[in-house]
């Protein structure tokens, strides 16, 4: 997702939580979703004659020929889009609760609506191939530029329609599965282990990490996402990598593809009809990445030729894809697309966590408390089961995720007319789910603004299930929303063991840099406890 309005229209509950009010979650195909998604109720002639007209959804005018893109246009807009989270905010303020952005060149009409009750309508109703309106410069690049490649089953990131449920119904069941999840503890476990050593390593002399630490929180999820998408160590946590290197040119494509990403899709659409010199770099930073997974998967392909297998649950999840599907190019894709994905998500909702940790303590303490007590000997290797008993500590990312949604919101483009929030809205329209804003609006939650992850683990108070949901919901739900769960519990029960976190610094705003994250130098303080 870059840092534009793909930000919000890229993006489940994340954790059993014993005992929260949480959306049940679907994956398409589960019986248990077929059930909650069905269509609520066909909207009837005589709803669609009440409605009023499209023409009268309020929000900024566009003004004729330069539409509603110049707000946008850093220095003369009006919309800075760092300050995203904030404009959306002032949408509401301003408009209430459905607020149409029209006029946007190249682009349909995005409408905002900040209504719970009509998102959950919305996501509930939507059939078996909901469109998520995202990221136009992997489109192009999978459906024109590298069609050679990913043919008639390009994946399923940039990808909609029957192409996109044939692939998922592929490789969902096995990534979805807990027995999957299960088997990376002790792999993930291993890397997160690697992750503190670097950071012990990387502390000046009074326990202050540097200030790009946030690029060292990129390393380790770069380190799990080859490990459970491409099952290798690709490196990037070592300490003295030549700038040659192939962890080192994994570090800079993930980095060239956070930083330009964002540029391309918003600042500067030219690419779409001329090859640009930064088109350019992104096409040949895509290719390596497709060649890099190309490689590893024909690898695990060798190494399973000769492995041992007496049943599935000797397999990986990228082995179990290599087997059913005998055809590596769809473990190649599968692995692609959890990583282009995979990587800035959870390295922000990390950057996140940890600085809400850090400056809350009294909450950071009582995380710390529980992995002591459901972990009292550091050295013994983690299980599943040993975190599905950290209530609180889920409840503490939960409540992060709340209130400074990584994802700022999630999106749809409609495939039918519908009447939303009064107003007849035609098919077309990409229809936003600001999460950052309607995770803080005291009609859906209790003191929104209060910090306290109690209220996951409590049945009183007012907590709208679609008021936040930070890995979306339904038929496109997160693929990855089990091993992003897993990767943050290990990494906060293993630091949180040893070590608290504190920070000694200016207090650091949020802003929409790529995904939504605090803005700044992460100079977490580590010490040890
Ligand atoms: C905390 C970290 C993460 C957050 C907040 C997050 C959030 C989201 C959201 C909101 C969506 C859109 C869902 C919808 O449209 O209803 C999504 C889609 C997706 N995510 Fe994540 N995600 C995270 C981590 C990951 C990781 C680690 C992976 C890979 C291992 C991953 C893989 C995917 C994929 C492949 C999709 C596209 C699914 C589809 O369109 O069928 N995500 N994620």
């Amino acid at each position: 997702m870059g840092r534009s309005l793909q930000s919000f229209t890229g993006y489940i509950r994340p954790f059993s939580i014993k005992g929260t009010r949480q959306a049940a979650t679907g994956c398409p195909f589960s019986k248990r979703q077929r059930s909650q998604i069905a269509p609520t109720a066909s909207l009837t002639d005589e709803i669609f004659a009440n409605a009023k007209p499209y023409s009268e959804v309020p929000g900024p005018k566009p003004i004729p020929l330069l539409g509603n893109t110049w707000r946008m246009v850093p220095v003369i807009g009006q919309f800075d889009i760092s300050e995203f989270a904030k404009v959306t905010q002032r949408f509401l303020d301003t408009y209430g609760r459905i607020v149409r952005l029209g006029g946007l060149i190249g682009r349909p009409d995005l409408l905002f609506v900040y209504d719970a009750d009509e998102i959950e309508r919305m996501y509930r109703r939507e059939g078996p191939t909901p469109f998520r309106p995202a990221m136009p410069c992997l489109v192009k690049y999978k459906s024109e530029v590298r069609k050679d490649f990913f043919g008639e089953l390009p994946g399923v990131v940039g990808v909609h329609g029957e192409k996109w449920r044939t692939f998922r119904s592929k490789v969902q069941r096995p990534i979805l599965q807990p027995q999957t999840v299960k088997k990376y503890v002790a792999p993930i476990e291993m890397v997160t282990e690697d992750f503190i050593r670097y950071m012990e390593n990387a502390r000046d002399e009074i326990g202050d990490l540097p200030k790009d630490f946030d690029n060292d929180i990129h390393k380790w999820s770069l380190e799990c996402i080859g490990r459970v998408a491409l099952d290798v160590r690709l490196g990037c946590l070592s300490t003295d990598l030549s700038s040659n290197s192939e962890p080192q040119r994994i570090i800079d494509a993930a980095k060239f593809a956070l930083r330009n990403v964002a540029v391309l899709e918003l600042k500067a659409p030219y690419w779409r009809y001329i090859p640009t010199p930064l088109w350019t770099k992104y096409v040949n930073n895509m290719n390596f990445f497709v060649e890099l997974c190309s490689r590893y998967i024909n690898e695990a392909l060798e190494r399973l030729k000769t492995k041992k297998v007496t049943s599935e649950n000797d397999l990986s999840l990228l082995e179990r894809v290599l087997k059913s599907e005998g055809d590596p190019k769809i473990a190649t894709i599968m692995a692609l697309d959890l990583i282009l994905v995979g990587i800035d998500t959870i390295s922000m909702a990390v950057c996140s966590i940890l600085y809400q940790a850090a400056t809350r303590l009294k909450q950071q303490e009582k995380m710390a408390e529980e992995i002591r007590r459901v972990l009292p000997d550091p050295s013994k290797p983690l299980t599943y089961a040993d975190l599905d008993k950290l209530h609180y500590t889920k409840a503490f990312v939960r409540e992060v995720f709340r209130m400074y949604s990584t994802v700022i919101g999630n999106g749809r483009t409609l495939q039918e007319d519908d009447v939303i929030c009064g107003y007849h809205i035609p098919k077309g329209v990409q229809v936003v789910f600001p999460t950052i804003v309607t995770g803080n609006m005291d009609q859906f939650v209790s003191n929104p603004q209060e910090f306290r992850p109690e209220r996951w683990l409590e049945q009183n108070g007012r907590l709208h299930s679609f008021a936040s949901l930070p890995y979306g919901f339904g038929a496109r739900i997160c693929l990855g929303r089990r091993f992003a769960d897993l990767e943050i519990q290990v990494l906060l029960a293993k630091l949180l063991r040893r070590y608290r976190l504190e920070y000694h610094h200016e207090p650091l705003d949020y802003a929409v840099t790529f995904m939504y994250a605090p803005d700044g130098p992460l100079r977490l303080r580590m010490i040890e406890r």
